[in-house]
């Protein structure tokens, strides 16, 4: 059995603590529900006591019992057995129990590597470690240094706090090392790429496990952000001739430029345009918020149309009336059917800003903490958020009441309508307010469009 460790649950997401001393179980990742059941994955196949922090307010397992730890196919991978529950000063909640791994993962010598190679294959070997994809003159630097005969490891190091996702950097690695191998005159059981997760104590372990498997020699790429003159594990860093220097192949990521060969060769390319797509290739979310009549639905529908025929973007319209047939029917205009409505356009619109569409939203939205929900989805998924308050005066939005619901609504007829009867939280720091009483349908869409333009999410002069 190994030592305690703890997971400590921040938003659903659990972080594991105190890795050197549970080294047995180094990749551990745990995701908690506030149910108290937990998504993940465990990757070492031991049993260790393990503390657990539950989030305040996550149900408890009781005492004495099992607590089984499930993935997101809701597949149990592990249980923490003989469960213990301490309720601390703060509020929050610990759970001790023996951690057991239930499903049998890939046998692994120095648990929680996530190979592509093994371990053992860093005996005898020439390693480079990086945290960051090799441009091209780090692959010159890697190919003047190969010996002929010894193998190559690349270790990739992913996880919180690296610059760039695991599959970014494995995918980019892979590429890198392509170009060794072919010159090399094949020989591609030699060349093998690590990608470890990271975490408190990674780096000590990995320098302890490259001791102990007897590596021939290492270096380290030096860190795109870093001119220090040592590393921070003592490992000499990879000599690379001054090529372009990182800000400015950042500056033309950013602009839409595909790096020329002599910066990365085109499959690392690809991977850094992922790793910091332009503005243009970024999914984008457009939330117009307003009261019923206030001109949300013709203002969408005439940016829409803009964008469709600018022709830089594709665009989804998530409006309200629509929705409400579809997406959210029989949804009430309760406060908690109100936020169901508008997260699940939030869910939506951030899977289409996940893959670099534009979606444009329309729903009142009456309320600020569920439209900074749907601000988190997005950029959670990597799009951009534009808030749209239409501020068309009450008075006006009655006047028009093209439904006839305000009529409705003033004579008690139709109970909780916004504006009336139910509130409306005014968003305070919008990206952009309309007031359509005062500007005209062509006037507000051009707005809203000028606005994309200055912020490079459409094409086209600001
Ligand atoms: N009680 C009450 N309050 C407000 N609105 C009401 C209500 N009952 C029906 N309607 C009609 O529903 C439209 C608003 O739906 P939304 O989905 O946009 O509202 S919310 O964001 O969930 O609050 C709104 O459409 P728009 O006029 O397009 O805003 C109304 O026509
Ligand atoms: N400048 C303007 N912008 C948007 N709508 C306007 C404007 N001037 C008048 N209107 C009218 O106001 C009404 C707004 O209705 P709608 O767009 O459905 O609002 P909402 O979606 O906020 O309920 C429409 O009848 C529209 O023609």
């Amino acid at each position: 059995m190994g030592e305690a460790l703890t997971i400590q649950v921040r938003d659903g997401t659990a972080e594991l603590l105190g890795l050197a001393s549970a080294a047995n179980l180094t990749g551990l990742r745990v995701r908690l529900t506030g149910e108290g059941t937990a998504l993940g994955e465990v990757t070492a196949g031991t049993s260790s006591r393990t503390t657990i922090v539950l989030d305040p307010g996550a149900a408890l397992p009781p005492d004495g019992h099992d607590l089984r730890l499930v993935d997101p196919e809701l597949v149990p991978f592990a249980a923490l057995s003989d469960v213990a529950v301490h309720v601390e000063q703060d509020g929050g909640t610990t759970v001790v129990g023996d951690l057991v791994a239930l499903t049998a993962r890939t046998p692994s010598t120095f648990p929680g590597l996530d190979l592509h190679g093994r371990p053992d294959d860093l005996a005898g070997a020439d390693v480079v470690v990086t945290d960051r994809p090799l441009l091209t003159q780090d692959i010159e630097a890697v190919r003047r240094l190969r010996t002929r005969g010894r193998p190559l490891v690349l270790v990739g190091l992913v996880g919180d706090g690296r610059p760039v996702p695991r599959e970014i950097l494995a995918r980019a690695l892979r590429a890198a090392v392509e170009p060794v191998v072919d010159t090399e005159g094949a020989d591609p059981p030699g060349v093998r790429l690590l990608v470890l997760p990271d975490g408190p104590g990674v780096d000590p372990v990995l320098v302890r496990l490259m001791d102990q498997m007897g590596v021939a020699r290492s270096w380290r790429a030096r860190p795109w952000d870093s001119d220090t003159t040592s590393s921070s594990d003592g490992l000499p860093w990879l000599d690379t001739s001054a090529g372009t220097p990182w800000p400015d192949v950042l500056a033309d990521l950013r602009r839409g430029v595909i790096p020329p060969t002599e910066v990365a060769p085109p499959d690392v390319g690809r991977e850094l345009q992922r790793l910091h797509p332009s503005a243009l290739s970024v999914g984008t979310v457009l939330l117009f918020t307003g009261l019923s009549g206030s001109g949300k639905s013709t203002v969408a529908a005439g940016v829409a149309a803009a964008l469709r025929t600018e022709g830089s973007r594709r665009v989804t319209v998530l409006d309200g009336d629509r929705v409400r047939t579809l997406l959210s029917s029989g949804l009430s205009f309760s406060k908690e059917d109100r936020e169901v409505n508008v997260r699940r356009i939030g869910y939506v619109a951030a899977e289409v800003a996940r893959h670099g569409g534009t979606a444009v939203c329309a729903p009142i939205a009456p309320y600020a903490s569920t439209r900074a929900e749907v601000r988190s989805m997005v950029e959670e998924a990597g799009g951009r958020f534009v808030l749209v308050h239409v501020a068309t005066p009450l008075a006006v939005c009655e006047a028009r009441d093209r439904k006839g619901l305000y009529a409705r609504a003033r004579t008690g007829r139709l109970p909780s309508f916004t504006g009336i009867s139910d509130p409306y939280e005014e968003p305070e720091h919008p990206d952009l307010r309309l007031d359509t009483s005062t500007t005209s349908v062509e006037d507000c869409v051009a707005e809203v469009v000028g606005l994309l333009r200055r912020r490079g999410f459409v094409a086209g002069e600001a």
